[in-house]
């Protein structure tokens, strides 16, 4: 049974202050992000095992991080202006996208942003992430979809969310993909000066890619101690034929931290400049 938004702030998260000293260098600043008018500030974290599976198989969460590493998640959440998902992961894990972190107000609660394009996405008024806004312990989402998908506004996936203060935005038709340029430019016109990007797969191999890998201000990855198995959902940029060097990503400005079992890497992404 899904998490009740009020036990989850029950059990909110606490973070030791060398950790947060650790994550400093890279978090969004304020006036620098609020100075860029392109885009929003970008941090793209996840968690992964020691073979890069973000979870056992396509459709099913996973629990990665240990309490350590979960509330540098959750303070990271409160650090940014949204936090965004792919519409599998919305699906698979009916997430809350809040911050738990103890402490974490009304304001300091990130905007959830799910990408789903085709609107494929089944939630009821029950989801956690409306819950969590109803319940003021999180921002109410914001869906991005393509305009053509979003005929019918009598659907009643647009009242609940917008009963819950959020919206569903419509964006450019698209043939199921926006680019990163194009999404993040829209995110900035909507006011969102940083967003986290959390997953899943396919939008962390997505932006891995050479082309969109200037985008990302920060790369935050924890590491656990476990194995998944081939047949996981697996981070891996892909080769793309005749191109294989450009599947390799190298990262500068590296530190490492172990929390608890768990192993976190910050870095900022080495780009061709
Ligand atoms: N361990 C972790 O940190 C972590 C984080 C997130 C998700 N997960 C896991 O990952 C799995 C889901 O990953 P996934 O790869 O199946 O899906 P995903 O969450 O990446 O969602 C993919 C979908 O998002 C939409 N989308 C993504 N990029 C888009 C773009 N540029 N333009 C338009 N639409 C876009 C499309 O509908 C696409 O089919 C789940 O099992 C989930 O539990 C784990
Ligand atoms: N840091 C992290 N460690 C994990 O072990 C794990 N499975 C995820 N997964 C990220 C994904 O985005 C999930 O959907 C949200 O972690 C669920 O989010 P909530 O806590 O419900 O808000 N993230």
């Amino acid at each position: 049974m899904a998490t009740d938004p009020a036990a989850a702030a029950a059990a909110a998260l606490t973070l030791p202050s060398p950790t947060a000293a650790f994550l400093a260098p890279y978090l969004p600043a304020a006036a620098a992000a609020a100075a860029r008018k392109d885009r929003p500030f970008v941090t793209l974290t996840y968690a992964a095992s020691l073979d890069s599976h973000l979870s056992v198989a396509a459709g099913t969460q996973t629990a990665l991080s240990g309490g350590g590493s979960k509330a540098l998640t959750h303070y990271l959440r409160a650090q940014h202006a949204a936090i965004l998902v792919g519409a599998s992961t919305a699906a698979a894990d009916d997430p809350g996208l809040n911050s738990r972190l103890d402490g974490a107000d009304a304001g300091s609660q990130p905007r959830p942003i799910i990408l789903d394009p085709r609107f494929r996405w089944r939630f009821s008024r029950d989801a956690r992430v409306l819950r969590a806004a109803r319940a003021r312990l999180g921002k109410a989402p914001w869906i991005f979809v393509a305009r053509g998908c979003l005929e019918d506004r009598a659907d009643e996936r647009v009242r609940w969310v917008e009963e819950a203060g959020g919206r569903v935005v419509p964006l450019d038709d698209c043939d199921g993909w926006w680019s990163w340029t194009y999404l993040l430019s829209a995110m900035r016109s909507l006011g969102v000066e940083s967003v986290m990007i959390e997953g899943g797969a396919t939008v962390i191999n997505d932006l891995l890619r050479l082309e969109n890998r200037a985008l990302l201000d920060s790369v935050v990855v924890t590491v656990a101690p476990v194995y998944l198995g081939s047949g996981g959902v697996n981070v891996s940029p892909q080769h793309e034929q005749g191109r294989e060097g450009e599947a390799v990503v190298r990262f500068k400005d590296v530190q490492w931290q172990v929390l608890g079992r768990d192993v976190v890497m910050a870095a900022r992404p080495e780009t061709c400049e």
